[in-house]
């Protein structure tokens, strides 16, 4: 059998020697492998198939890995893998041992730049633009592709403001398919539907920033794409392309349901259907008892709000914006402007429930403390996919927020153990604290089927006693209780629910040092600076002797794969806990 255009391609080097006529079947090929990979072994779909042709023209035009490409948030990178020797082993992509979903450093001398989080991509490559200057040399490209939601970004904004006024051999390419995850919000949106329009032309917003425009193309027009990408080899200093896709190009039901086929899970590789799987008889998601406790707090409490930096589909906020708009805001993205927006509002009697992804917090941490936590506003951050992740993987673990978090004052800290006690901290922060909380809970379900019980309010640092023994303590926080119920049934030992990493239950901590000898904390954050931390540093301020030992994310960046595989490679999965636990009796 004759081997297909895309059997013969095992670098880009191969890639440069078919002839431009044979590339449309190349991309044809491309795009039929993903889809058949991604519907059996998930991961994103939609932003790859958009850029397949743009993938193709890039690496024929130039001469990568000498030149730099640098794919922003990465998540549209799966054809520049394959593309670049990784065709074999991409049935692996976000697997336990397999490749990394998005361009990683460690895993090809094509992926010029480690990705994950957005808006990064400019910032970057105009950083290796100058250094190569600084070398000497003067004929290496670097090219960022950034998408319109993720140029929206203030870093994005940044990298343009400082490329403007460099001669970097620089060239920016915005793939602008109209949407994020969600769709693209903001004025820089609108701005870009008109720049299509052909109605701005002349006051271009980037040609105001200094850069050479150029666009907007049909950036599923492969001959267009090399030809422009041919011209732009030979301008020096920063240039900006506009490329207009599709999301999802090639496949239907990506295309007409691009928030569904951003990451759709398992579907039908022939016909594009998504498998649906029950969920009768399943806890709910944390994300949506989040959503939809909202929804049932602001009816009854006009002064709430919502805010998220452009995950109304992940954090569930979106019940909020269908059913109370004027009070719900996807603000793009854009954490650190969504947690001083949450300030501004607290400042003024509002309750905002400001709802970002614990990894994604990282981005705004000088708001959380100054702009928050400094003058004490009580804005409620509610921290989903905290602990480990899953298949994203290290860029995008939550396994930090408890560290960088405990040593900002006036902060109060929770992490609930399941649906009921997120709802109930829920409803106990809008009633009024004078002091801004952060909930940390997880990805995924729950364990409370019948979760949407009663409101109950919750003493600020309180502790729950779940399990009585003797001589050892297990002091768990957040969903590890789960794991540790599993781990202790048949242990003689006693099992705290911290719930407060901050403030702690110290009258209670009192009597667990007083009545046992050792002490296990159990966190899914690093062991470094987090829950374990805090007790040591209780123990100590205290005198008290008591062996304890902590256990939670060893201090180096956890992979990818399946949550459960995670936690058994760390030893946090209710086997090893009890075997760990087991060993001090
Ligand atoms: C700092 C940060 N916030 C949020 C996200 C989550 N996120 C991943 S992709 C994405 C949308 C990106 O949209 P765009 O840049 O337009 O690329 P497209 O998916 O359309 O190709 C978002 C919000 C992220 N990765 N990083
Ligand atoms: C690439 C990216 O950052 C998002 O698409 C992320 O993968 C979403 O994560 P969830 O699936 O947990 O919403
Ligand atoms: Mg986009």
């Amino acid at each position: 059998m004759e081997k297909s255009l895309l059997d013969q391609i095992s670098s880009p080097e191969d890639l440069r020697h078919l002839k431009p006529d044979e590339l449309p079947k190349l991309a044809q090929e491309l795009r039929a492998f993903i889809i058949n990979i991604v519907a059996t072994k998930e991961g994103h779909l939609g932003a790859s198939l958009g850029v397949v042709e743009l993938t193709i023209a890039l690496h024929y035009v130039f001469n990568t890995p000498k030149d730099q490409l640098i794919w922003d948030v990465g998540h549209q990178a799966y054809g520049h893998k394959i593309l670049t020797g990784r065709k074999a082993i991409f049935h692996t992509n976000r697997q336990l041992d397999g490749i990394c979903g998005f361009p990683n450093r460690e895993e090809s001398v094509y992926d010029a730049f480690g990705v994950g989080h957005a808006s990064t991509s400019i910032s970057a490559a105009l950083g290796m633009a100058i250094a190569s200057k600084l070398k000497g040399d003067f004929n290496q490209h670097h090219i960022a592709v950034i998408g319109d939601a993720s140029i929206a970004g203030g870093m994005a904004f940044e990298g343009l403001n400082h490329a403007g006024v460099t001669d970097a051999n620089l060239l920016v390419i915005l793939n602008d398919n109209a949407i994020g995850i969600d769709p693209s919000v903001g004025a820089l949106k609108m701005y870009l539907t008109n720049v299509k329009k052909g109605t701005q032309k002349q006051d271009n917003i980037f040609e105001a920033l200094n850069f050479n425009y150029f666009g907007p193309i049909d950036g599923h027009d492969l001959r267009a794409v090399i030809s422009e990408l041919e011209r732009l080899k030979d301008i020096k200093g920063p240039k900006f392309l506009h490329v207009i896709t599709t999301k999802g190009k090639g496949l239907k039901q990506a295309e007409k349901d691009q928030v569904k086929y951003h990451a759709p899970g398992k579907f039908n590789a022939k016909t594009g259907d998504l498998f649906e799987t029950s969920t009768l008889e399943q806890a709910p998601k944390y994300q949506d008892v989040f959503g939809k406790t909202i929804v049932e707090l602001a009816k009854k409490n006009a002064r709430i709000v919502g805010i998220t930096p452009a995950m109304p589909t992940g954090s569930s906020l979106k019940f909020m914006m269908t059913e109370i708009p004027q009070r719900a805001f996807d603000v793009g993205i854009a954490e650190q402007h969504a947690v001083t927006l949450a300030a501004g509002m607290a400042a003024q009697g509002l309750i905002p429930f400001c709802n970002i992804y614990s990894t994604f917090m990282q981005r705004a941490y000088d708001q959380v403390i100054h702009d928050v936590a400094l003058q004490k506003l009580p804005v409620i951050f509610c921290l989903d996919r905290a602990g480990l992740v899953g298949e994203d993987g290290a860029t995008h673990h939550g396994t930090f927020d408890l560290s960088y978090l405990r040593s900002i004052p006036n902060l109060i800290i929770f992490a609930p153990r399941n649906e009921i006690e997120l709802r109930n901290i829920m409803f106990t922060a809008q009633l009024g604290l004078n002091q801004p909380i952060a909930i940390r809970y997880p990805r995924g379900r729950g364990v409370t089927i019948d979760w949407k019980r009663p409101f109950e309010s919750i003493e600020i640092g309180t502790a729950a006693f779940l399990k009585k023994g003797t001589n050892l303590a297990v002091l768990s926080i957040g969903n590890m209780a789960q794991h540790v119920t599993g781990a202790i049934s048949n242990l003689d030992v006693s099992h705290i629910d911290m719930r407060f990493v901050k403030p702690l239950d110290e009258p209670l901590l009192h009597t667990v040092f007083k009545t046992h000898k050792t002490i296990i904390t159990i966190e899914d954050n690093s062991i470094k600076g987090g829950f374990g931390s805090a007790i040591l540093e209780f123990a100590a301020s205290n005198n008290y002797t008591s062996s304890i030992k902590t256990l939670g994310i060893p201090d180096h960046f956890i992979e990818h794969g399946k949550v459960s595989e995670l936690h058994k490679r760390i030893g946090l999965d209710a086997q090893s806990l009890t075997a760990y636990i087991s060993s001090f009796l």
